[in-house]
């Protein structure tokens, strides 16, 4: 077991009635529509391709993003959020968010847990060349609220599996066990975020 600074995890964040609500307005047909665009022009592409649409908070996100700003994760209300939806088999590369997104990031994890992995950043001293270094595992469950934020966010790049298979590895906080298998059902993520209007890449959601 290792921890992450700047990694905070909350199951059950979310109750079923709110996931549900979420995933209603989520599949209504206007959003809907855009993710599932999305998703056919990712087909054929890579493992890791997903449907994904940035928007401007909804109304119907506010509430949840009221009670991040409540809890102390962010400093005002956020404003933004990245709808992304993974097929069984499909995950997203390690990568590091823009620096425009410092410095907290809060996912909700709805329909099915998936696993998240850590890498810390480093440069090899003679070469200067980027290195990644793995450093653990979340399994993220469906309700669960992740926080990425300070160091987690600065120094650490962040990838989810697109196997069916948990690796092993020396797991973060709530890994159940080393040897366990997840077999990937489709899932759902918010990515709830506070950033500056000009950079916002807004695909307008509603009719
Ligand atoms: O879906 C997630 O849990 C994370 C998504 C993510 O890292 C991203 O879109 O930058
Ligand atoms: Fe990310």
């Amino acid at each position: 077991m290792s921890a992450i600074p700047g990694i905070v995890y909350i199951p059950e964040y979310i109750d079923i009635q709110q996931e549900e609500l979420l995933q209603a307005q989520i599949y209504s047909q206007s959003i809907w529509k855009k993710l599932a665009n999305r998703r056919l022009q990712n087909w054929g592409g890579t493992p890791h391709s997903k449907g994904m649409i940035a928007t401007t908070l909804p109304d119907w996100l506010l509430c949840i993003a009221k009670r991040l700003e409540e809890e102390d994760f962010f400093p005002k209300t956020p404003n933004h959020v990245l709808i992304n939806e993974y097929l069984p088999g499909q995950g997203i590369e390690p990568h590091e968010d823009g620096p425009i997104y410092y410095p907290c990031a809060a996912i909700l994890s709805l329909e099915s847990e998936i696993v998240m992995d850590f890498f810390a950043k480093q440069v090899n001293s003679e070469t200067v060349e980027k290195i990644r270094q793995y450093s653990g595992s979340l399994l993220l469950e469906p309700r669960s609220l992740l926080i990425i934020r300070d160091s987690a966010y600065r120094d650490y790049l962040h990838g989810i599996q697109e196997s069916f298979y948990i690796k092993k590895g020396p797991w973060l906080l709530n890994y159940p066990c080393e040897e366990q298998q997840v077999a990937r059902k489709k899932r759902l993520s918010l990515t709830v975020r506070l950033v500056p209007k000009t950079v916002h890449n807004v695909v307008r959601l509603g009719k």
